[in-house]
């Protein structure tokens, strides 16, 4: 849109999207739209949340998942999916971004999905053994290897990339190295959970995966101007306004009651 002074002569309807109150005053655009976080400012927010406004993890893993399941609902759903049963492959890394995938898979059987786990490097927190309990607890399977990319493209309809997030950092270490390459060679979409593993956290990677669906966690990070897929959605909506106006996070607004927003 055409960049003005944001005037506070509008209404935001959603990200990108104003209407004008006041027909006589430009409307506002730039000024206002949601900000991309760098990895710094996002893991400032992250302690923020629990040291200033006493989240736990386990309640904003809780929604993060939540969220990011009801986006790959909104992106595939159950009923359209080309293989049967609704088989999905969560692949969950050994921080919290894998703690949100473990989460992701439990909601996505609640939902009619099929999902099975591989989450090679466990974490030893209660929290984290917990997860896994609630998931084989549902019947959901664990896999003790990463499968071939072609019996993926076989099997599964769709893989939740949950390995890395915002605090990713360097080259790449195994078994994730190994997983991430039979990742760039499937055929089957990938959504990714907050960042595209393996993508540095602001400046992307041309190289690496490419996610046809991407879920944001409280705001995206830079690297989410690197994504190219189909679908961007804006999940976890736990974020306090003062937080929000804090770090200028401009979130758009989320439809009704909804724990996510398609930004495109
Ligand atoms: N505030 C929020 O929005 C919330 C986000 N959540 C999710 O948490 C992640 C960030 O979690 P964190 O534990 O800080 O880190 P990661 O999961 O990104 O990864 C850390 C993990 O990975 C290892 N690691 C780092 N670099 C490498 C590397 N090059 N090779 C191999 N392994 C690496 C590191 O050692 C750690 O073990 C955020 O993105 C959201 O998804 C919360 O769930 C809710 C609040
Ligand atoms: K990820």
């Amino acid at each position: 849109g055409s960049v003005l002074t944001h005037t506070g002569a509008c209404t935001r309807i959603s990200n990108n999207i104003y209407r004008k109150d006041l027909t006589h005053r430009p409307a506002c655009t730039m000024a206002n739209t949601i900000k991309y976080l760098g990895q710094e400012e996002a893991q400032h927010i992250d302690e923020e949340l629990f040291n200033e406004y006493s989240f736990s993890v386990d309640q904003l893993m809780e929604l993060a998942g939540l969220s990011c399941a009801t986006a790959v609902s909104k992106g595939y759903p159950v009923q359209s999916l080309p293989k049967t049963p609704p088989r999905v492959l969560v692949i969950c890394g050994p921080g919290n971004n894998g703690g949100d995938g473990l989460v992701c898979a439990r909601h996505l059987k609640l939902f009619g999905y099929e999902p099975s786990v591989l989450y090679p490097k466990r974490s030893n927190k209660p929290l984290f053994q917990n997860l896994t309990t609630q998931c084989e607890k549902m019947d959901i399977s664990f896999l003790t290897e990463m499968p071939e990319a072609d019996v993926i493209d076989e099997a599964y309809n769709l893989v939740i990339d949950a390995i890395f997030g915002f605090s990713f950092k360097g080259a790449v270490r195994e078994p994730f190295g190994e997983i991430l390459s039979q990742l760039k060679k499937i055929t089957v979409p990938i959504a990714s959970v907050d960042i595209p593993s393996g993508w540095d956290v602001e400046n992307g990677s041309p190289h690496g995966i490419q996610p046809d669906m991407l879920i944001s966690l409280t705001a995206p990070k830079k690297a989410a101007h690197h994504f190219k897929g189909r679908y961007h959605f804006l999940g976890g909506r736990f974020v306090p306004p003062a937080l929000e106006k804090k770090y200028e996070l401009n979130l758009p607004q989320y439809p009704g009651t909804d724990c996510v927003h398609q930004l495109n």
